[in-house]
């Protein structure tokens, strides 16, 4: 118990201990689809380890059993069930649940770009969207699968069909890209990282991530700021490259999901003030057809509890606003477009 204890401690800080004992009043119910993956499985491990779980279910197209089995062993309070690939195992697997985390799809390969993994994973997203807003109408559902851009889209349109969409309740995973900013700048800044908290808005790809240093007091000039930028925007290139074919990031990943799933349990259970960036159905720049967008996002009880304005940016910062809206609005567009096509 301490050794996992102490693991989530190191991971998400002193406000997790404090949570400790609260936690038991709370049975949140978690659920992981794509669970014995690349990140499905060090994700489930994480939420494992987090007191405020009390239930993990787990899914995949083929393994969620095996991987089950072998979580449940740690010795923490929550019950660990895995599900076979059936219409009746994703069904049990997602009733209930108060939050679904989706991992699903295949990764890159170098040389391919995010959108390049669409024709595969919009339809594995649609799909188990379909499955949630069937047996989790309610849930928060957290997209994960590459291209966020295009998914999170699907999935909106999935639920809107449904007639159950909450927009609150839609999130793009895109903590990777601020854990990756703060990582980054501290390497630049002999700071301790851990201290770093970069907001990081637009999108989840290539020049749609736009990472505003000046919101966190830093300025960087020339190449050194244009080398930290693009470091930032194509971090992710970085680990497919270093895998060599072998996938892409996974255990950033799964460390980054299971904040942003942590974020939402500490909101839902009480905690004010919890903001994160997230890629969500946003009001900031509809009146330029750019529907969804990440910013900073408080989160409550009941999922996005303020979506914050972007705030004051440098020319160079707007300048990159500006691409990142451009690329976004065509990203959105194609996950609308395959949604009305496919639906
Ligand atoms: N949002 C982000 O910041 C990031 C997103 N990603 C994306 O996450 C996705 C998963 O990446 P990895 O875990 O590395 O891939 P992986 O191939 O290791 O794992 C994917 C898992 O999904 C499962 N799966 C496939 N179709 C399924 C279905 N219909 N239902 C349930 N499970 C299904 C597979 O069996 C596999 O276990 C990729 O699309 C990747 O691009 C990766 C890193 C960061
Ligand atoms: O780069 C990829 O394909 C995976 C990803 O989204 C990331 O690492 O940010």
């Amino acid at each position: 118990m301490f050794a996992a204890r102490q693991a989530t401690s190191s991971v998400f800080g002193a406000v997790q201990r404090r949570a400790f004992s609260a936690s038991a009043a709370n049975a949140t119910k978690v659920a992981v689809l794509g669970a014995a993956g690349g990140i499905g499985q060090p994700l489930s491990l994480l939420l494992k380890l987090n007191p405020r779980v009390s239930e993990l279910a787990l899914y995949d197209i083929k393994g969620a059993p095996g991987v089950a089995a072998d979580i449940s062993h740690i010795n923490t309070k929550s019950v660990v069930k895995g599900y076979e690939a059936s219409a009746e195992g994703i069904k049990e697997c997602l009733s209930g649940a108060e939050i679904v985390l989706i991992p699903a799809g295949v990764p890159r390969k170098p040389g391919m770009t995010r959108d390049d993994l669409f024709n595969t994973n919009a339809s594995i997203v649609r799909d188990l969207a379909k499955a949630a807003a069937e047996s989790s109408p309610d849930a928060n559902i957290l997209i994960i699968s590459n291209p966020v851009n295009s998914t999170v889209p699907i999935t909106a349109e999935v639920f809107k069909k449904a007639g159950v969409y909450n927009p609150k309740r839609l999130f793009g995973v895109t903590t990777l890209d601020v854990v990756r900013a703060s990582r980054f700048i501290s390497q630049l800044k002999s700071t301790d990282p851990a201290n770093e908290n970069i907001t990081v808005i637009g999108g989840h790809s290539g020049a749609t991530i736009v990472p505003l240093l000046s919101q966190s007091g830093y300025t960087l000039e020339g190449a050194e700021r244009d080398e930290y930028v693009k470091r930032v925007q194509f971090g992710g290139d970085e680990v497919v490259q270093a895998k060599g074919g072998a996938g892409s990031a996974t255990l950033s990943m799964a460390m980054a999901g299971a904040r942003f799933a942590e974020s939402l349990l500490k909101a839902a259970q009480g905690q004010k003030g919890v903001i994160e960036p997230t890629f969500v159905d946003s009001p900031l720049y509809k009146d330029q057809g750019v529907t969804y967008f990440a910013s900073n996002v408080e989160l409550g009880p009941n999922g996005v509890e303020k979506i914050h304005p972007v705030g004051k940016l440098t020319e160079h910062e707007q300048s990159l606003l500006e691409v990142c809206l451009k690329d976004l609005k065509g990203n959105i567009e194609k996950g609308e477009k395959f949604a009305k096509d496919n639906l």
